[in-house]
């Protein structure tokens, strides 16, 4: 059995009037993530600590955003892409934790939707894959409502 940790941080800037995607939900806001996809900085982090893991390179080696066919991708699509490529190579997810850092809005009423949307797309179950969320208190970019940043880490295996 081969146990191998991945890890995973991502950043987009936050825009009034763009749609927030976030772990795979549209979440209520004022402003939304910009970026060449959808701009969702959780699966952009489950993506890259799961490629991280395999080591297969990060997620801008895949789908690089100079590539007009990932323009505005639901970034779901992206996720089950980087889950084929580790299972055709045998592995499996044991399990995901995950970190948001936004000052707003409130990230935990959408926690549960967020593990059943991403756990679906994953196949594994809801309770594999951790997402917790946190201020920085006001400091830095993340603090002055700039921008959202992720962290994530995983756990996959193959016998
Ligand atoms: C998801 C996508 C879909 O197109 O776009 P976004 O929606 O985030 O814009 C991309 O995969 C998002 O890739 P991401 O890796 O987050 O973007 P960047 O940070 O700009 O890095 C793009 C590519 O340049 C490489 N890179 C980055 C910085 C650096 N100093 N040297 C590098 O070689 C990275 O390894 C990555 O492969």
């Amino acid at each position: 059995m081969k146990i191998r940790t991945g890890f995973g941080y991502d950043v987009h800037q936050l825009r009034e009037g763009l749609p927030f995607w976030l772990g795979g939900i549209q979440v209520p806001h004022t402003h939304g993530a910009l970026g060449h996809s959808d701009a969702d900085v959780l699966i952009h982090v489950i993506c890259d600590a799961l490629l991280g893991a395999a080591n297969l390179r990060d997620i801008g080696f895949h789908f690089p955003d100079t590539d007009p066919q990932y323009k505005g991708i639901d970034s779901k699509r992206l996720l089950a892409e980087v889950v084929r490529l580790l299972r055709e190579r045998g592995y499996s997810i044991s399990n995901i934790d995950s970190t948001i850092c936004l000052e707003q809005p409130k990230v935990n009423p959408h926690i549960p939707e967020m593990q059943r949307v991403l756990a679906e797309v994953m196949g594994v179950e809801t309770d594999d894959i951790s997402i917790k969320a946190t201020t920085t208190e006001k400091l830095g970019f993340v603090g002055r409502n700039e921008g959202v940043a992720a962290y994530a880490s995983v756990l996959i295996s193959k016998s």
